[in-house]
C-alpha cells in the first residue's frame, strides 16, 4: 500500500527510526481500525520485493517494520530475505490471524476479537500489544498474556478514539500489574506518519 521512513510510534521499539512497509489487504475487520484504507489490496499499486528492500536500505534505517493491512495473509519469506540481504532488521506488526511465514527479528502480536489469532503465533511473539477499547479488554489481555512465551514483552495501548477514557484505567492497571507497560501511539502526537 505504502512505504515510508518514520519513527516507530508504538510498543517495544517506540522512538526508534524505522522504515515502514504497509501491505494492502486485511480481512480481520476491526471496527476501530485506524487504517481502513488498507483493507482492499486491489486498491493499491504492486511493488516488487527487491524494489521495496532497496528503498528501505537507501533510507538509512536499520529497522524495517512490515505492517498492513494484515501482513500474515501473505507468504513473507521473500520479503524478509530481501530485507535481511540489505542488512535490515525485520520487524512485523500482526494480529496473528494466519500462520507466520518469513524470518523475523521482532514479532509484535496484537490480537483481535474480530478474528481469532492462529494458535501458532503465541510461541513466536516477542511483544504482545493489546488495544484497550473498553474495560473488559483488560481481562481479555490477560487471557492472551497467559498464552505467550515467558519473556514476551507486554503492552496495553489505548484505542485512539477512547484514549481520554481508557488511559487513566491503563495507568492504574500497569501500576497494579507492573509486568505490563503502557504503549501510546506517539506518532499521532508528533503528527508524523
Ligand atoms: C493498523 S495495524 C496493522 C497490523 C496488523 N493488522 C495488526 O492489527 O496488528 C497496526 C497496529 O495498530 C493498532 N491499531 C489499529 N487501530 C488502532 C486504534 N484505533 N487505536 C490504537 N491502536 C490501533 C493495531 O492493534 C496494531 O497493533
Ligand atoms: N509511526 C508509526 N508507528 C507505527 N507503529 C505501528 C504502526 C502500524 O500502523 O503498524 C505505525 C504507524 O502507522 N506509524
Ligand atoms: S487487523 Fe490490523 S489492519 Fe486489520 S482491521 Fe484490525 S487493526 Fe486494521
Ligand atoms: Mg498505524
Amino acid at each position: 500500500m505504502e512505504d515510508f521512513y518514520t519513527i516507530q510510534g508504538e510498543g517495544f521499539y517506540q522512538g526508534h527510526a524505522a522504515y515502514f512497509i504497509r501491505l494492502g489487504g486485511c480481512d480481520v475487520g476491526c471496527v476501530w481500525c485506524d487504517v481502513k484504507e488498507s483493507w482492499d489490496a486491489e486498491a493499491h499499486p504492486q511493488v516488487s520485493v527487491k524494489e521495496i528492500a532497496k528503498r528501505a536500505a537507501k533510507s538509512g534505517s536499520k529497522i524495517a517494520v512490515v505492517t498492513g493491512g494484515e501482513p500474515v495473509m501473505y507468504e513473507l519469506t521473500p520479503l524478509t530475505e530481501a530485507l535481511r540481504a540489505e542488512g535490515l532488521l525485520t520487524n512485523i506488526e500482526t494480529s496473528g490471524a494466519y500462520p507466520l511465514t518469513g524470518y523475523w527479528d521482532w514479532v509484535c502480536f496484537s490480537p483481535k476479537k474480530f478474528k481469532a489469532p492462529h494458535p501458532s503465533i503465541y510461541a513466536n511473539a516477542d511483544e504482545l500489544k493489546v488495544v484497550i477499547y473498553n474495560k473488559t479488554d483488560f481481562f481479555w489481555a490477560e487471557e492472551h498474556a497467559a498464552l505467550v512465551r515467558q519473556g514476551c514483552q507486554l503492552f496495553l495501548q489505548p484505542e485512539w478514539s477512547k484514549e481520554k477514557e481508557m488511559l487513566p484505567l491503563i495507568i492504574e492497571y500497569v501500576k497494579s500489574n507492573p509486568q505490563w507497560q503502557v504503549s501510546l501511539q506517539v506518532h499521532k502526537y508528533m503528527n508524523i506518519p
